[in-house]
């Protein structure tokens, strides 16, 4: 569905990737892990347009978008719910879910399932939200353009341990659901158990991918490791 083959992305004059690939098939669930500043947001940010790449190929289901702008990345079916989760501060929780839907099977109804909490406070203006709700706010929205690839940048960072266990029980629901996603956290205990694959980046260069079972007490000392 996704590949990403050695990719290479400048911010101004300093590099920040220097190879990297990744690929994520229909109904897999990828994480890609590093430690800090080895290159997993800039990683996204390339593959969404938003830093695009200067070398490199990214194509998503056969159709090479790096050089596509990131509203029409955004339109051949990638969802992005970035780090820091954005969301419109001064529109309701419903406004904010309905103002970026775009038909398909997640509707308004099946994302406040999800989140029960997003229907309780739906008349609420986003940004008397929590923390927590608002990261379950940028999760909604982007299930409702009904992405045919999901991807989380550390979706559960900086939140309440009860927030985090609702959020990783949403993702656990939609890998259930077989939704493709591409996952940076850092939590290995809620990410391996339910990961199919893990890409791993040291320095803006993929240097290991694999099954989470293959990944030994070595490759995360070497890699993970702090
Ligand atoms: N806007 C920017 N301008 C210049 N350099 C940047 C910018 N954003 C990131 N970098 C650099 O690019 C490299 C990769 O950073 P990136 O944020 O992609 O890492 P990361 O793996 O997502 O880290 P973290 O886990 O801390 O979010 C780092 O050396 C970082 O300093």
């Amino acid at each position: 569905m996704l590949k990403v083959a050695d990719i290479e992305t400048f911010y101004g004059p300093s590099q920040a990737l220097f190879g990297v690939t990744l690929e994520v098939a229909a109904g897999e669930m990828v994480a890609l892990m590093g430690r800090n500043g080895m290159g997993k947001t800039t990683t996204i940010r390339s593959i969404f347009g938003l830093t695009p790449a200067s070398r490199g190929t990214i194509e998503f289901e056969s159709q090479n978008i790096r050089r596509l702008a990131a509203y029409r990345i955004a339109k051949a079916g990638l969802g992005l719910v970035p780090e820091g989760r954005r969301c419109f501060p001064n529109l309701s929780v419903r406004e904010n879910l309905l103002v970026t839907a775009r038909p398909g099977g997640w509707t308004l109804e099946k994302v406040e399932t999800l989140f029960p909490r997003l229907e309780e406070r739906r008349a609420q203006m986003a940004k008397t939200l929590s923390g927590g709700e608002q990261q379950m706010l940028a999760i909604g929205r982007a299930l409702m353009t009904n992405p045919r690839l999901l991807v989380l940048d550390e979706a559960t960072e900086g939140l309440a341990p009860v927030i985090r266990q609702e959020i990783w029980r949403a993702i656990r629901l939609l890998k259930e659901q077989g939704q493709a996603t591409l996952l940076v956290d850092k939590s290995l205990s809620e990410i391996l158990p339910i990961a199919d694959r893990c890409t791993i980046l040291e320095k803006g260069c993929t240097v290991w991918d694999g099954k989470p079972a293959a990944l030994d007490s070595t490759v995360r000392d070497r890699y993970l490791g702090v």
